[in-house]
């Protein structure tokens, strides 16, 4: 049932193959069928076979003495979107938070066994903690804007970074603001506060944020769970967006948004990594009867 080396080889991670079909838009009504992964996906280009930008070898997780994950090794493509999913308790937020350290705020949370961003470990205690998380960005489940305005929001990194022109911190926050599907939305009221904005808005104004720190990965964790469908849709779209330009994990509960918006998927029991794979494959023909069981809605 655990996910061993051989099981979990990195090549069975492999973006599937490549379709000449043009990439349609995620969230569709169409797919409702937890077994029913995102058809006519087009590779983004050069990302036929990613490597691993973040690469886990027997990598636990720690509560005190309670192992809250349990041993996984697995690889996230660089390029693609990868899914973690699982019944309520089973590690998933707290796997995501290891990958850019947001569990060094929680007492005695320790780690063991390996977890590499591009080939560094993540645990190094050289590693610049604060750099760690500009490269790897994260969204929240709840939208956490600043009670600032708009602009203000997404020039928040960039200042601390300190770009402090205002030409340049423009162009960040209109390049940012146009990436999350938001500038549209918001241009003509940049100087309003952000605590006005609905709260789908306010997510994509947290995706906005996250980018303009220039990251390289992005981790979010059940960004929907708080949205209405419309709102969910647009945040789903925009993962599709972002698809190729960014690595992507995320955590949901949601079987149909795994679907539809992931090429890989990790399903985890009990803090124990059952499966690996493309999505496609896991939800049409899972390995094992556990994560079967999970998707077709047994259990969990
Ligand atoms: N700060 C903490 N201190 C102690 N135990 C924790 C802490 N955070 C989480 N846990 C425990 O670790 C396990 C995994 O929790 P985690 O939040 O990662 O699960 P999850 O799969 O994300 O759950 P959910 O889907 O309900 O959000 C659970 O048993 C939880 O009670």
């Amino acid at each position: 049932m655990t996910m061993n080396s051989e099981t979990n080889d990195p090549r069975e991670t492999a973006a599937p193959a490549a379709e000449n079909r043009p990439h349609s838009s995620a969230g569709s009504a169409q797919a409702s069928q937890p077994t029913a992964p995102q058809e006519g996906r087009r590779e983004p280009a050069g990302m036929a076979s990613p490597g691993p930008h973040i690469r886990a070898r027997e990598f636990s997780v720690y509560y005190g003495a309670f192992e809250a994950v349990k041993k996984v090794t697995f690889d996230v493509p660089e390029g693609l979107v990868t899914a973690i999913i699982g019944p309520s308790g089973c590690g998933k937020s707290t796997l995501l938070r290891a990958m850019n350290r947001m569990n060094d705020l929680i007492p005695r949370c320790t780690t063991g066994g390996e977890l590499e961003f591009d080939g560094r470990n993540i645990y190094d205690p050289r590693i610049d903690v604060v750099v760690l998380r500009t490269r790897i960005g994260m969204v929240f489940q709840k939208p956490n804007v600043f009670p600032k305005s708009i602009f203000d929001n997404v020039a928040y990194g960039p200042r601390l970074q300190g770009q402090k022109k205002r030409r340049e911190l423009e162009e960040i926050v209109e390049t940012s603001l146009r990436q999350a599907a938001l500038w549209d939305e918001v241009k003509d009221r940049l100087e309003d506060n952000a605590m006005g904005l609905s709260g789908g808005q306010q997510q994509r104004l947290c995706i906005a944020r996250a980018l303009a720190v220039r990251p390289e990965i992005l981790l979010m964790d059940e960004p929907t769970s708080a949205l209405d469908p419309k709102a969910t849709t647009k945040i789903e779209d925009l993962i599709g967006e972002l698809r190729g330009q960014y690595t992507i994990t995320i955590v949901t509960h949601n079987m149909q948004q795994a679907g539809r918006v992931s090429d890989c998927t990790a399903f985890l029991y009990e803090g124990v990594l059952v499966e690996f794979g493309r999505t496609r494959t896991m939800f049409t023909n899972p390995r094992e009867k556990q994560t079967e069981d999970y998707i077709t809605g047994r259990f969990g």
